[in-house]
């Protein structure tokens, strides 16, 4: 470590000296290169010394000061080129010393017979104040040696951190996120939105204390639930805790990863999908036979409808199964971002822009693939660009210039719209709805395969009792033919969250229709839910579904407003999404 590195500081400290003691100052490094210089000396700043060094060299080797009183005349300058011709009128050297070696040496000259005066007139203490401004930069050097180091350790860890496939979050004592690597910002979605970061924190402190390892947490994340292991260690300093180190791993991905270590072939991808309808078991024929396939594939179908299970079936069925499965909730993600999110940035494109830059899902999909879902919400003028990079099978990220890298990853999209009604309507672009509808895969609403509701009730019955553990053997008679009637609006997620409520709730061997949540069946009456009508009764106006949606959504509100809760656990009562619950607020006035 050179003088040279804080050459700034030094030559300040040369000036203050020289402004103080009325002579001129010289530093130079252990090289002999002059770091500081004022008078007759600042022009040979950053030149080196060879020829005049022999001085400071003694002065250097042996870690003493040196005293010349009569400089060109002395024996000791006898070795300089400027023997017996020396401008300067005295000198008085000292050597910088750190850590027990010299790392360079002080010098004050005299050009003339005052500055000569003011440097012999009290030796001593002159020589007392230069070993203190010796001692000054020795210190400054240390302090730089000591940030360079940090900096070097701060850059090491990001690294370490950021190549982990963990998550890994550091939180201070105010369950603060105070760094996240790659990992932990893609799997909570942080470059979008870390509002939720204290409710996370607080909901894995929770699990932490009351579960043995391997601890399970699930958090809200982008208005899902995922299921994540995790361990939370102190980083403590004596015995005081500084911050705490939260790693994270994906429940699903581990799973799917033990499933490909174990597994001699790929297993049935598509053996989740449950249901044994005409219409799904068309669906998931077309999905098995075109998984192998380059071919971009549309899903398409009702919130709930099973898309993004389909779009992991696929891709596991596919020979990219080894490969990641990226997702993108186009409806997620604030406008703004998307374009960063869709094809990342280069270092230094915006305010606040990660050091480094960031990759898109493009990129992280590499060869694998892309789960574009919700593709109907993308802005408009997010479509065009989408359109081009699909069709140049290339795109570039934010601020870079020039360099372009090539899609290699397989495209399946998904969409709750009618994509037609929006080009129609002039919100989706026409080549753009061509380019995805190569292979257009059409999910069924549970209301169109009623056939399949008791067999998918029986199927999360039984998982959530093993979870709960609970035996309910099943569902009553009534149940049954409540659930079998209902329009299931939010489809199977709508299900899935009915079955785990009653399974709570429920207190004897079979689900009675009071343990169904009221939140849902309230809307209709017994006779309407079973079918049967009263011919005695008067006809009664029929509501729209839109009106039912509505009333629905703003029931669903007002039920977690009274409790304080938040906009996910109404989403998670109607069996929709976050982003879908926005889009229906936003649809009905209820923002
Ligand atoms: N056929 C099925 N068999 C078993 N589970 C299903 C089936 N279809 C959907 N599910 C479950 O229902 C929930 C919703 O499914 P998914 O998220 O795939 O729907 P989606 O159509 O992508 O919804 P959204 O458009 O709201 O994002 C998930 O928990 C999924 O595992």
């Amino acid at each position: 470590m050179s003088l040279r590195e804080i050459q700034e500081s030094v030559q300040k400290i040369a000036q203050a000296v020289a402004a103080v003691l009325r002579v001129e100052v010289e530093i130079a490094d252990s090289d002999f290169l002059r770091i500081a210089g004022t008078g007759k000396t600042e022009s040979g700043v950053l030149r080196t010394m060879a020829g005049e060094d022999h001085i400071y060299r003694a002065s250097l080797v042996n870690g003493e000061p040196v005293v010349i009183t009569r400089p060109g005349q002395d024996e000791k300058c006898r070795p300089c080129t400027h023997y017996g011709s020396c401008a300067e009128t005295g000198e008085i050297c000292c050597p910088i010393r750190l850590d027990g070696q010299s790392v360079g040496v002080i010098g004050l000259l005299a050009f003339d017979d005052e500055q000569r005066e003011r440097l012999f007139a009290d030796v001593e203490a002159i020589l007392g104040f230069l070993q203190k401004m010796a001692e000054l930069i020795a210190v400054k050097l240390k302090e730089h040696i000591m940030y360079t180091r940090q900096q070097l350790i701060a850059e090491k860890l990001r690294v370490v951190m950021d190549e982990m496939d963990k998550a890994m979050l550091l939180i201070d004592q105010k369950n603060r996120i105070v760094e996240a690597n790659q990992r932990a910002r893609q799997y909570l979605q942080l470059d979008a939105d870390n509002s939720q970061a204290a409710e996370w924190i607080a909901a894995i402190r929770l699990a932490d204390g009351s579960q043995p390892a391997p601890k399970q947490v699930v958090l809200s994340v982008g208005g899902k639930a995922k299921t994540f292991l995790f361990a939370i260690r102190p980083v403590q300093l004596g015995d005081e805790i500084k911050e705490w180190v939260i790693t994270l791993d994906d429940a699903q991905e581990v799973v799917e990863m033990a499933r490909r270590v174990t597994a001699t072939d790929a297993g049935d991808a598509f053996a989740a999908i449950s249901g044994n309808s005409a219409a799904l078991l068309q669906a998931k024929t077309i999905a098995r036979t075109v998984a192998g396939s380059e071919s971009t594939i549309l899903l398409q179908g009702e919130s709930g409808t099973g898309k993004e299970l389909f779009a992991k079936a696929i891709h596991q069925a596919s020979p990219r199964r080894q490969q990641p499965l990226i997702s993108i909730n186009c409806a997620a993600i604030p406008e703004h971002l998307m374009e960063s999110e869709l094809f990342g940035y280069e270092d230094g494109t915006f305010t606040g822009a990660r050091k480094g830059g960031k990759a898109g899902v493009f990129e992280a999909a590499g060869k694998g693939t892309l789960f574009l879902d919700e593709i109907g919400d993308l802005p408009m003028h997010l479509q065009g660009k989408l359109l081009r990079v699909l069709q140049e099978k290339e795109f570039q990220r934010l601020g870079s210039s020039g360099k372009t890298l090539p899609v290699e990853a397989r495209i399946i999209a998904a969409t709750h719209l009618d994509l037609q009604e929006r080009v129609a309507q002039g919100q989706f672009r026409l080549d753009l709805y061509y380019r995805l509808h190569v292979i257009p895969i059409q999910l069924p609403a549970l209301r169109e395969r009623r056939e399949d509701i008791l067999l998918l009730a029986h199927e999360f019955l039984a998982a959530y009792t093993k979870t709960l553990g609970k035996t309910i053997r099943g569902f009553s008679q009534e149940a049954q033919s409540v659930l079998f009637c209902h329009d299931w609006p939010g489809n199977v997620r709508e299900l899935a969250n009915t079955v785990e409520y009653a399974a709570n709730l429920e207190n004897s061997d079979w689900i009675q229709v009071a343990s169904l949540p009221g939140h849902t069946f309230r809307l209709q009456k017994p006779a309407e839910r079973t079918g049967r009508t009263d011919s005695s009764e008067a006809p009664k106006p029929i509501a729209t579904l839109k009106e039912l949606e509505k009333s629905a959504v703003a029931q669903a509100l007002n039920e977690v407003r009274m409790r304080k809760g938040k906009k996910e656990e109404a989403a998670a009562l109607l069996g929709i999404s976050r982003a879908t619950l926005f889009r229906k607020m936003r649809e009905y006035g209820l923002l």
